[in-house]
């Protein structure tokens, strides 16, 4: 079986999933180099999130392969695939789904925690993506006195703090009003690129897609941006496996 190229930090090949029954991915296969920004730009209800899922471990597809820098998810055992989503993953949605109870600081380091970290050593490491988002003067506040886009760069620096090989954004600035989502813009690509993590960037707004270093456009489940190209995604891992 042909196995991915060694300096992609994530490879997939040939993905389907259905839900409720109904196709959602169809034959989506894509490589992502370690370091890149990648945009996955379709409509609404086009596949994005359940893209990105399967790519992040979070679901598993009907069929097809993953591989996050060499491992081969779709063959791990859900709990497996549990812990590389919590170790080596980290996730921005839409919405900031902070736990209300916690401070910002705790917010930020309770994937850390998650994953066993000594609690010093995690709130030192939430501390440092706060203090790099402006947001330390905040950081013994709790979510319901903050600001949606403070919010929303809470969850960014849960989602850095680690930091992780993959960084899964699935429209992050969705929910903010365009000056916010603009800046929220600038903080992921500023954060990511400064500290080499890469990216995959899920959005329908295609000035957004405009600001990774590629596009993959995504239409009813199936890639649409010139096909011979992914195809010749899958082909260069099959002739570097042999
Ligand atoms: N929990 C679910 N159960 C059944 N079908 C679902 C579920 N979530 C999404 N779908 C369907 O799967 C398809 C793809 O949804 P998905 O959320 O992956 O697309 P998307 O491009 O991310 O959309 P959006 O931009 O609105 O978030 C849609 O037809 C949607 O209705």
């Amino acid at each position: 079986m042909a196995a991915p190229p060694d300096d992609d930090a994530l490879w997939a090949r040939s993905l389907h999933c259905s839900r409720s029954g109904a196709p959602v991915l169809t034959d989506v296969s894509l490589a992502v180099r370690t370091g890149e920004v990648v945009a996955v730009l379709g409509p609404r209800g086009s596949g994005k999130t359940t893209l990105l899922q399967c790519l992040s471990g979070q679901r598993l597809a009907d069929g097809g392969e993953v591989h996050l820098q060499g491992t081969p998810v779709h063959l791990l055992t859900a709990s497996r695939r549990e812990r590389l989503r919590r170790e080596r993953t980290g996730w921005i949605g839409p919405e900031p789904a902070l736990v209300p109870e916690l401070t910002v600081w705790e917010n930020a380091a309770l994937p850390l925690m998650l994953r066993g970290t000594p609690a010093h050593r995690a709130r030192a490491g939430a501390m440092e993506w706060l203090e790099r988002l402006d947001m330390d003067a905040l950081a013994g506040r709790r979510p319901a006195s903050l600001s949606r886009s403070e919010q929303q760069r809470t969850a960014l620096a849960r989602a850095l703090a680690g930091p992780p090989d993959v960084l899964f954004a699935d429209d992050p600035t969705a929910c903010l009003h365009r000056a916010e989502g603009a800046l929220m813009l600038r903080t992921v690509l500023a954060a990511v690129r400064s500290h080499g993590i890469t990216t995959v960037l899920a959005t329908c707004d295609p000035g957004v897609a405009a600001r990774a270093n590629r596009t993959v456009a995504l239409v009813d489940g199936r890639r649409t941006d010139a096909p011979a190209a992914a195809e010749a995604e899958g082909l260069a891992a099959c002739s570097l496996s042999v």
